[in-house]
Parts: C-alpha cells; structure tokens; sequence
C-alpha cells in the first residue's frame, strides 16, 4: 500500500540544504569510519538471525535462549568474516541487544589489559580474545555500589597454599548486577578487600572460575544466579545480570592483577609508585565509551521522533484539505530541535573524550599521572551529563511521536528502557557530579594559591574577568558569535564553583560543607561540563568542514545546543549575574530564528547518522516513511491477533455475558 505519507520524506529530502553524504562522513568521524560502521550495519540488517521485532513479546526464558543464539551467531560471522577487532565491535553494536558479549569485550578484556601484569596479559588475553573463556566484571554487591571502597568481599592471602581465598562474609556482600554473570560466564573479574598478614590493603580485582568448562556448572564454593527481570518488556531482559556468593574459594595467588600492587610469595604487599586510583581505571575506560554510546542512543531517538513529526499531520486545514505536519509547530521544533542538537554535540565531545582517554592514558604509560585527575572528572562529569540527558530526550522523543510513541513498535519504550540504566551502571549520576564537584572546589582553592588551572579547567585562568564580566549581546545576532556564548558559559560555571567553595569554608569541616552544600555543587559540576561539550562544539565548527553547506548546518546546531541550555538554566545565568533578563530575551528570539533554519534540513540531518531500519527498530521512523502501512502490519502480527477470539473467551468473557444478561432480565 503506498500512502501520502510516503512522499512526505522525499519532499523533505529535497529542501535540504547541504550534502547529506558529506555529513555522513562527520557524523562517523572518517571515511574509513563510516565505510565500516555502514558495511557492519547492513551485514545485520540483512541477516534474519539477527531479527528483532518480536523481542518485546517475548517471555524471559525465550528471550534469553534467543539473545545466546544470536551471540552465537555473531561470533561465528565474526570468524566467518575474518572481522577486525574494530568491525567486529561494530557487527555487535548493530545486533542491538544487550548480552554477554558486551561484558567480556567491554569491562573483562579492559580490565586485564589495564589492572593485569604482561605476563597475565599474556595468559588471558588470548583465551579471552579466543572466547575459550568468557567474562565479566564483578564489582558491585548487593549492599554496596557507588561506595566501591564499601565493598565486603575479601581476597585473604594464605602463604602456606600460595592461594587467595574469595570469601563473602554476608548476604550484602554477595556480588550483585554483574552483566554475564547469572548464567553465562565462565570467568570474572571480582574485586575485593585484598588482606595478607591479616592487614587490609585496599580493593583490587582477581580472576576467578565461576563455571565448568566441561559441562557449565558452578566450581565448588560458589552460589550462582540471575538477578530477575527488570525494567521494561525486552530490553535489558536479555542480560543475564546475575549474583554469586563465593563461600572460601581458592585462586593461585597469580589470578589477582598485579600491574599496580603485587603480592610476593611470602605475602607481601608491595604498591607501585603510582597512583592507588589506578586500580579504577576499567571504570574510567567504560566511562568514556559510554559517552559516545549516549549520542547514538540519542540520535536514534531524535532521528524517528523528526521523521515521524515530519510524516504526522494535525489540524491547519480548511475544507478537510492537507493538514499541518507537526514538525512545522514551533513547540514541537522547541523540543525536538535541541535534542537533534545535543545528539550532534555529544557526537564531537565523545571524539573528544576518546582524544582525551587516548592522550591521557600514554603519559601514564610514561609514569605521567599529572592528568589523571582531568581525566576522571572529565570522564565522569560527561557521563553523567550526557546519559542523563539522553534518558530524558528518549522519552521526551516518546511524547514527541504522540500516541504511537506509547508502542512498542515505534522502538522508543524499549530504547528508553534498555537506555535509562545508563544514569545509573558504572557510577549513579549524582555521585558522579559530585566527584566532578570536588575536583572543581579543588581548582579553585589551588587558583587562590596562585596555582595555574589546565586542561579543561583552563578557563577559571581567567579568574578577575569571568567573576566580572558583563555579556556585551545587545541584539539576537551577537548571540551567534562564539566568545559571547562561551564566556557566558564559562562566567556562569566559574561563579558557581567559586560561590560554592567561599560557602564550604563558612562550614566546620570541608566534609561538613561539602555535604551539606551538595545540590549547589552538583549545579556547578554540571554547568562546568556543559561548558566542555559546548567548546568543543564550538571548536568543531570553527574548523575546516568539507561538504556543501555542513558547516553552516553544523554551526546553526551548535548555536541551538548553547542558547537552549542557556533558556534552560536561564535562572543561574540570571542570578550569577552574568546575562541579563534582557539578554536572555534575545537569546531566546535568536534560538527561535535558528529553529527556522534548521527546520528544511532537519529530515537530512537525520539521514546523516545513516541508520538501518533494522538498527532504528521502529515503525515511525523508517526510511522510507511508510509509518501507518507498519503500524498495521505490526499490529496484526502481534500475538494476541493470532486468533480472532481471544483465549478465555470461554471462561472468562463468555460467563461475565451470560451474567450480565440474566441481570439485565431481572
Ligand atoms: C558495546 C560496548 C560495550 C561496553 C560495555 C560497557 C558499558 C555499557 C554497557 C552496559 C553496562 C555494563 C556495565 C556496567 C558496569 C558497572 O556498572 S561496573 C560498576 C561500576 N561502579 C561504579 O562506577 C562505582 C562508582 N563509585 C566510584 O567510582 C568510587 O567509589 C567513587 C564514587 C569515585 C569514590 O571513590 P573513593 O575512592 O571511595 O572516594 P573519594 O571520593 O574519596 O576519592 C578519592 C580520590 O580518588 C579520586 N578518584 C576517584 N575515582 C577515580 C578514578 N576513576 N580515576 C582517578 N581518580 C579517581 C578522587 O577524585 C579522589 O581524588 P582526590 O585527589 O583525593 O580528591
Ligand atoms: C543494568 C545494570 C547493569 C549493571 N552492570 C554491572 C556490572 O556489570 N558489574 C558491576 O559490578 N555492577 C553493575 N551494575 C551496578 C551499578 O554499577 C551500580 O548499580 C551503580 O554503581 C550504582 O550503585 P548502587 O546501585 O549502589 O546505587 P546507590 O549508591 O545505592 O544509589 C542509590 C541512591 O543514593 C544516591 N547516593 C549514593 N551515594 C550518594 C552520595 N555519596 N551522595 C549523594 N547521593 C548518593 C544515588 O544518587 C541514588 O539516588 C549494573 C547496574 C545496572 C542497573
């Protein structure tokens, strides 16, 4: 059935005012990016096994056998294909179902190249990247998460054995959450209290068996589970999340990683001369990739909710004649145009960030550790910004699709579903800030020492002109100019942390003002990120972008990411005094001037991610714009349309009549 609706999209395709396919290779980040990341997605796409539409009608049972079977499959493609590490990264992502493939490549694998010895690295990495074991990351227990130095469980050295013993002393320390762990792996990282010489010295991770490699059942010793169902129909559902509890379970003393502090033969513990933080470095690592994970989840939701708003039709007609599309109602543009805007931003600060891990992780290979902590506030602070965020735009996208958005077959409940978690798994978002929070009052107590800020912080340099400034906009246009937006950004996040660093010393302790100054320090983290992401879009668009009319549809986004945050938050930028009400007036006549533009482009914007309808899962937002055709089809095959009268009919909706209808003879 061909509708109208169709021909909605190739209109819009046709207003666009930029080369689509030039956008294609920014938004992968190289050509070379884009032709993998393109090949990968259509190899699944194309592929039945890898099939995912009847994941929300599935029971857990199913389900599960099912996301196994499809992990099955993508390892053997995988060999099949010959893939590269980098493809075959790509082949999972497009799969798009959480498993425990995830865990072994994206927490196990880091955490022995980062926390293990070369020898060790030698020993298990091989059988990792072989999938001869198969592995995850136990840190969190069921009483402690956020709290890693809580964590119960010990790793008790016996000298005579030349053993570790992993113990769990109570119900709260058994390890709870770990992705893979219920009925998968066959190994983990666990970290635990490490003692010798009945001294404890801290938490450091070991491996540890958890399954036969005959026959899957659990080593002696350990108590092993799923975790139960969570959150939403499909979704994270098919991740084995699971528990263990190890009642005194040996390990050769050789399985706890070493690369920061070792224990000898004799059971000593000797410290490297590095930092103990580094013994958190998978965290940081899974941090960073969780940022560039955000603007794909984002730009997936952003991208149905345009092409559907683009496609929906209400009110504006006359005589019964062609409606308004939705996309054209400026609130509908005030809702959705930021957050095409924000999937862009966190696009380029993700490329940061991974520039920035990179960097960082080179000089501490050259016992540089200066840059550590830019690298964990950074890591975290994005985190939390951009997860946060994006949770909140998925269901904001939701509501943006109107009724059809409450199905499953629009995608959006199981993306929100499968997505929010993310505000929570490696470090709540609060906590986060909070970290991020304390390296700023730091910052600014060094800056009164006379100390230079770097790296991100470089701006606080500034210190007398940004606790001073007055924004010089005087009409919406100068709120296009980069130095107006970013010092507005940067006086609003520098007074803040400085407000709150004078109040915590008004407090006891620094703990005491800490504490009790929490809510303002989380506003000032989270101003001190967005003035990252905001830079650094700037800084992208004032390169040079090759590709007809990219940088201007770049910089118009960059313009509607920094002016709707600053509409946003427009009550502390009000109050630290840095814009004025009138200022902010102007911004906003500039941000709805902007919204105007980007509106012909904003069905190409989207095309630019260049995303299957495989990988977007949803009947509103297909390429083609067949959106009702689909809704049917979907509709009609969901399970309850198997029959035309329902099982039950007969026991329990037939009695009900008959009732009613002999109390309605009486
Ligand atoms: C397809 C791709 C697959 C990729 C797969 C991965 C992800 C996505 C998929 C699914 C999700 C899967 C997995 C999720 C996995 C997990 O959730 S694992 C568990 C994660 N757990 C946490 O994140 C716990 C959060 N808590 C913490 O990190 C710490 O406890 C804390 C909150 C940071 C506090 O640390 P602590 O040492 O107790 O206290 P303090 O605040 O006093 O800090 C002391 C100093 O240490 C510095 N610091 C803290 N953390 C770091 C770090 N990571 N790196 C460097 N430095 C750090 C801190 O700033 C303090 O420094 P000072 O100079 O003393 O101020
Ligand atoms: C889907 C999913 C997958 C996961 N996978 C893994 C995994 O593979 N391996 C693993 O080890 N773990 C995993 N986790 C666990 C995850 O890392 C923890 O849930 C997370 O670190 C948060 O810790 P918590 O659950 O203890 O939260 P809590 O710390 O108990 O948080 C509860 C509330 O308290 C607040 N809070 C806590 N501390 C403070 C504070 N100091 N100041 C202010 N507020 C505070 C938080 O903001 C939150 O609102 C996973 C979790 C989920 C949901």
């Amino acid at each position: 059935m061909v509708v109208a609706s169709v021909d909605n999209l190739a209109d819009e395709r046709s207003k666009a005012q930029f080369d689509v396919g030039a956008m294609k290779i920014v938004w992968a980040g190289s050509k070379h990016v884009f032709d993998v990341t393109d090949r990968m997605a259509r190899i699944v796409a194309s592929d039945p096994e890898f099939r995912k539409d009847n994941r929300t009608t599935l029971g857990r049972k199913e389900l599960f056998k099912n996301t196994l079977r499809k992990m099955a499959h993508v390892v053997k493609r995988a060999n099949e294909l010959r893939l590269t590490e980098e493809e075959a990264s790509k082949l999972r992502f497009f799969v798009d179902e959480p498993g425990y493939l995830d865990l072994h490549w994206g927490m196990f694998v880091p955490a022995i190249k980062g926390q293990g010895t070369e020898e060790q690295q030698e020993k298990w990495l091989p059988l990792a990247s072989r999938m001869e074991i198969i592995g995850c990351y136990a840190q969190t227990e069921l009483g402690h998460g956020s709290n890693v130095q809580g964590l119960e469980t010990t790793a008790t050295f016996d000298p005579k054995t030349d053993e570790f013993i992993i113990h769990s002393p109570s119900l709260t320390s058994y390890k709870w959450w770990p992705g893979g762990l219920g009925k998968v792996s066959t190994h983990v990282v666990v970290y635990a209290r490490l003692v010798s010489g009945g001294q404890e010295h801290g938490i450091y991770g070991f491996i540890v068996q958890l399954r036969s490699l005959d026959d899957h059942t659990p080593l002696p010793g350990i108590i092993i589970g799923d975790i139960g169902t969570k959150f939403g129909s499909g979704a994270y559902n098919t991740m084995d999340n699971g528990f263990v509890c190890f009642n005194r379970v040996r390990i050769p003393r050789n399985h706890m990683l070493m690369r920061f502090c070792q224990v000898t033969r004799e059971g000593n513990v000797c410290l490297s001369d590095v930092p103990k933080q580094m013994v958190y470095g998978t965290m940081v690592y899974v941090r960073q990739t969780i940022v560039s994970d955000a603007s794909w989840a984002l730009s997936r939701a952003v991208c149905i909710a345009v092409r559907y708003s683009a496609i929906r039709r209400q009110f504006g007609s006359q005589d019964r004649g062609i409606e308004t599309q939705v996309l054209d109602y400026k609130t509908q543009q005030s809702r959705l145009f930021p957050l095409l805007a924000s999937a862009y931003a966190f696009r380029f600060v993700g490329e940061w960030l991974k520039w920035l891990y990179a960097d960082v992780t080179e000089r501490l290979q050259a016992n540089d550790f200066s840059t550590l902590p830019e690298a964990h506030a950074c890591t975290a602070g994005l985190k939390s910004l951009t997860t946060s965020v994006t949770a909140d735009a998925i269901e904001e996208c939701r509501k943006l699709c109107g009724g059809h958005g409450y199905l499953c077959s629009s995608g959006l409940p199981e993306l929100f579903a499968v997505y929010v978690p993310a505000c929570t798994y490696e470090g709540d978002n609060v906590v986060l800030l909070l970290q991020v929070a304390r390296f700023l009052v730091k910052t600014v107590s060094r800056l009164a020492a006379g100390k230079k800020p770097v790296g991100t912080t470089t701006y606080m340099g500034n210190a007398e002109h940004l606790m001073q400034c007055k924004s010089s906009a005087s009409s919406p246009e100068d709120w296009l100019k980069p130095s107006v937006v970013l010092e507005a950004f940067e006086a609003r996040a520098f007074r803040l942390a400085v407000a709150c660093a004078r109040d915590i010393s008004k407090f006891s302790t620094p703990e005491a003002g800490f504490a009790e100054l929490s809510i303002d320090l989380v506003e000032a983290a989270i101003a001190h990120c967005e003035v990252i992401v905001v830079s650094r879009f700037i800084e992208k668009v004032q390169q040079d972008i090759p590709g007809d009319g990219v940088k201007e549809q770049l910089q118009i986004l960059c313009f509607i990411y920094a002016l709707h945050l600053i509409h946003k938050h427009s009550g502390e930028f009000l109050s630290t005094g840095c814009i004025t009400p009138e200022q902010a007036t102007l911004a906003n006549e500039q941000l709805r001037t902007l919204y105007g533009q980007v509106r012909p482009n904003a069905v190409s914007l989207v095309d630019a991610f260049n995303y299957t309808d495989h990988y977007l899962g949803s009947a509103l937002g297909r390429y083609d714009g067949n959106v009702y055709a689909t809704l049917y089809a979907q509709a009609l095959r969901d399970p309850l349309n198997d029959t035309v009268v329902p099982d039950g009919y007969e026991e329990f909706i037939r009695p009900v009549l008959k009732q009613t209808m002999r109390l309605s003879r009486l």
